[in-house]
């Protein structure tokens, strides 16, 4: 029996804007989305129904059926053994669970030949975006997705071992209706594209950080280590810092490894 391998890269917002409401409480989302080079690692092969999880950050995972990669496997009606290698904090604003899902995803659409129904919405918001893995526009509740070219960026991640929920934080939104997203000028080199994404925000920052105030802490330890930006991804808590380089990223990772924190040098693409 075939068994696959599959990378399930962090996703990273690198401005998410909250620009409107439905009548059933989703909310509307302008999002530029990358993804890191580094994440989870997924093997999946058809046949026996089976979870099992390792990797430095696999305790406190759901083995049971509301696990995202085994409901990955009942939305495309099959039965499937997967092993989760899991390298990504959970409930971290860095889509761990919706990647893995879009990863079982795609590895079940090649093993089967089966169509993933609705690119994987019903899963998730997050996890149309994960499934094309890849710089891209993010609207709508998330079904939105349009894939764009952007330079590669150096970046480090930081979570601070804190889960923060998504729900609660969408919740404790000032204002649910704010300006959508600029156009992004065509072929901006990395520094012009840093000064550009600096100029956007995430909506969700200021309610994270009165759940976590922590998260003010970690923004503020990436801006000492000489980031050009710094910014929470999707609901947090992990938040990125923007480097000029490979050399700087990786720096600036060191010098945060004291903190107890969870701290990865990346390039997001
Ligand atoms: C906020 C984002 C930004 O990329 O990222 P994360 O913080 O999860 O990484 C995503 O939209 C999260 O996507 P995902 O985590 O898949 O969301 P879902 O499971 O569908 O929804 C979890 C909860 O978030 C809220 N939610 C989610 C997406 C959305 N567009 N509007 C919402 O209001 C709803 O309260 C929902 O019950
Ligand atoms: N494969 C999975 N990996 C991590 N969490 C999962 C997984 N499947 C289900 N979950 C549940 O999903 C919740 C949200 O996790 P995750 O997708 O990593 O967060 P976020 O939406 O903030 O990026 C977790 O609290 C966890 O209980």
């Amino acid at each position: 029996m075939t068994a696959l391998q599959g990378l399930a890269p962090a996703k990273i917002n690198l401005t998410l804007h909250v620009t409107g409401q439905r009548d059933d409480g989703y909310h509307l989302l302008d999002s530029l989305v990358v993804f890191a080079d580094m994440g989870d690692r997924l093997t999946c092969k058809l046949g026996e129904d089976r979870l099992t999880v390792d990797g430095p950050m696999g305790q406190g995972v759901p083995l049971g059926p509301d696990n995202l990669v085994r409901r990955a496997a009942a939305l495309m009606g099959v039965e499937a053994a997967i092993h989760l290698e899991k390298h990504l904090p959970a409930a971290a604003g860095i889509g761990g669970g919706s990647s893995d899902a879009a990863c079982a995803l795609r590895m079940l659409r090649e093993l089967t030949g089966k169509e993933v129904p609705d690119q994987g919405l019903g899963l998730g918001a997050d996890v149309p975006v994960c499934m094309i893995a890849r710089a891209a526009f993010m609207r709508g509740i998330g079904e939105d997705v349009t894939a764009v070219d952007l330079p590669p960026l150096h970046a480090v991640l930081v979570n601070p071992r804190v889960a923060v929920p998504t729900s609660a934080v969408f919740s404790g939104l000032a204002s649910k209706v704010n300006p959508a997203m600029p156009p992004l000028p065509d072929g901006l080199p990395a520094a012009d594209l840093i000064q550009w994404i600096a100029a956007q925000r995430n909506d969700l920052e200021p309610p994270a950080i009165t759940a976590q105030p922590v998260i003010s802490d970690v923004l503020a330890a990436l801006r000492q280590t000489g980031a050009q930006l710094t910014r929470m991804s999707g609901s947090g808590a992990t938040c990125f810092g923007l480097y000029p380089d490979a050399k700087r990223a990786a720096d600036a990772a060191q010098s945060l490894q004291h903190s107890g924190w969870w701290v990865a040098a990346t390039v997001l693409r």
